[in-house]
């Protein structure tokens, strides 16, 4: 079904269909079809439903075979039957709710898949929801539509329920949080949809619900943010302080103008050309874990991480880096969105327990210009003597200067749009200003010295997951090689791969 594009869906209705020509005397014959519907995989990543039609001589073969069908189907138990979905009707360009009305709910209903819906009324509606309210146990899965701060609404509400649930105090920066049962779905609405870009490989609402449909999953690593021992945020995609904190931090300004607004405050904030002193410690993965520059393979990677956590002690050391920084990035993923199909750290992994670290030091204009536009093409944008890259576990940003007092709780400060409340010098256009703000998956994080960890990850899940894939199509190449009546060393090459 993968790696041939084509599958079995779901089988409708029995049809009659009649050949010749009503009005002449040609005489008619039945036939009985009934359709099935599948995937196809076209370009760019993109998935769309397609149908065949297949036809039997008789009606009693025909519901034969419609039965065997279903039967199989409801083998197939990764796929969710009952979703709770929540709409952001204010993302993006503000079309969610056309955007699942149209293109998402008739292939749900098409599959069999039941929806409760719920249109958000305001902000945190979806996270406060889900934390307190809502009847999981009824559900197979959550879907949100809208961007990558609709994402983090769900992703805040699901884990606070699992810890409330498991009594796990998400405050205590070294508690060990326990993973989500429920999978998040992702109908991209929203303005950069770079979680969903990331790991979908492209932002196309209807790719996205046939993955739901056929209970496709991928785990991901989830980084916990604490200021002191205040727990802020969870961040799964970017954290940004510098040029990503000040592009996010003046473009909810301007939210009124929709995506471009990331464009507009990107080249506000390019110009103004910021840079930030602090000191960045960072706890580095181990050595096997590869490097953010190399192309390793990911499966080896993993296999020697998972065994590195069964039987070794980690043997990294924190290191120190004190500086002016334009950027300090910390990518747990890829990252890669329409602007950059890259993504800031191109080899950054989903669910391997590290992000990757990137410092870009004060450097010229024209110089920054220059590694921001390798952002778009398939040059190397770490290959410049002011950017280093690290792939780390643990991290804590300190800037030089003290910051004012805050309120130890940021969800108590204002909401108000446009209020800043360490003080506009922040954000704007001001060289001398002392802070940037964090750039959390889209939210602004009004602490500037933080704490980071990889807090939740599945690396056993994930190593499993590759080798049972890379274990099918070794056994197809051998199945293959069989029928072909090869007996040579490419046979015996995967014959032991597979005994392996
Ligand atoms: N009904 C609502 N009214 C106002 N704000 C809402 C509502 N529902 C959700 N939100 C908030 O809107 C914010 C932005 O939403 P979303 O992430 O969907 O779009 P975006 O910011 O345009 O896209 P992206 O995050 O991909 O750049 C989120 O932080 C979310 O909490
Ligand atoms: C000369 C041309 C230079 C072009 C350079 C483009 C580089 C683009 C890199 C984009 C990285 C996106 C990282 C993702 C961040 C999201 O969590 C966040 C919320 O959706 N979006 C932004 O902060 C919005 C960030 C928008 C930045 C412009
Ligand atoms: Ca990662």
């Amino acid at each position: 079904f993968w790696g041939h594009g084509a599958a079995i869906a779901y089988p409708g209705c029995l049809w009659e269909q009649r050949q010749g020509h009503p009005g002449q005397f040609a005489s008619l014959s039945q036939v009985f079809c009934f359709p099935v519907f599948y995937v196809k995989r076209t370009k760019n990543h993109q998935w769309r439903c397609n149908e065949a039609t297949f036809s039997c001589s008789s009606a009693e073969l025909c519901e034969q075979w419609i039965q065997v069908t279903r039967e199989q189907l409801s083998l197939l138990t990764n796929r969710p039957k009952r979703l709770l979905v929540y709409i952001n009707p204010f993302g993006g360009k503000r079309r969610g709710k056309r955007i699942y009305e149209e293109k998402v709910a008739p292939v749900f209903q098409q599959a069999g898949i039941s929806a409760d819906v719920i249109v958000t009324e305001r902000a945190n509606h979806a996270r406060d929801h889900l934390t307190t309210e809502a009847n999981l146990q009824q559900y197979d899965g959550v879907v949100c539509v809208g961007g990558d701060g609709m994402f983090s609404e769900i992703l805040h509400g699901l884990v606070a329920r699992t810890q409330n649930d498991n009594k796990v105090d998400q405050n205590r920066p070294g508690a060990e949080l326990k993973p989500c049962m429920l999978r998040i779905g992702i109908i991209p609405a929203g303005s950069t949809d770079c979680i969903c870009f990331a790991t979908v490989g492209t932002n196309d609402p209807v790719t996205s619900a046939l993955h739901i449909i056929i209970g496709d999953s991928q785990p991901m690593d989830v980084c916990s943010v604490h200021h002191n021992d205040v727990f802020l945020r969870y961040s799964v995609s970017l954290l940004g302080y510098g040029f990503y904190g000040d592009v996010l931090a003046d473009s909810e300004k301007k939210r009124w103008l929709g995506p471009a607004r990331y464009d507009l405050s990107g080249v506000k904030a390019f110009l103004c050309h910021n840079y930030y002193k602090g000191t960045v410690s960072f706890l580095p993965a181990e050595d096997n874990l590869g490097h953010p520059r190399d192309k390793m393979q990911f499966l080896c990677l993993l296999v020697s991480k998972w065994f590195h956590s069964c039987v070794a002690v980690s043997s990294s050391s924190w290191k120190v880096i004190c500086g002016k920084f334009i950027a300090i990035n910390a990518a747990n993923m890829s990252c890669a969105c329409p602007r950059s199909p890259k993504g800031l750290s191109p080899s950054a992994h989903l669910a391997d327990g590290t992000a990757d670290l990137i410092l870009v030091r004060k450097c010229s204009r024209l110089d920054f210009f220059r590694h921001l536009l390798r952002h778009t093409n398939t040059d190397d944008q770490f290959d410049h003597s002011f950017v280093e890259v690290h792939r780390v576990k643990k991290f804590h940003f300190e800037p030089l200067d003290p910051q004012p007092l805050l309120l130890e709780n940021q969800s108590e400060l204002p909401k108000k749009p446009g209020f800043c409340p360490m003080g506009s010098a922040q954000t704007t256009c001001i060289p001398s200003a002392a802070h940037s703000s964090w750039n959390c998956d889209g939210e602004i994080l009004h602490h500037a010295a933080i704490q980071v960890r990889l807090a939740i990850h599945n690396i056993a899940e994930t190593v499993k997951r590759k080798i049972k894939l890379r274990l099918h199509l070794i056994t197809a190449k051998v199945s293959c090689l069989k029928a072909l009546g090869k007996t040579d060393s490419a046979l015996m090459t995967h014959n032991s791969l597979l005994k392996c």
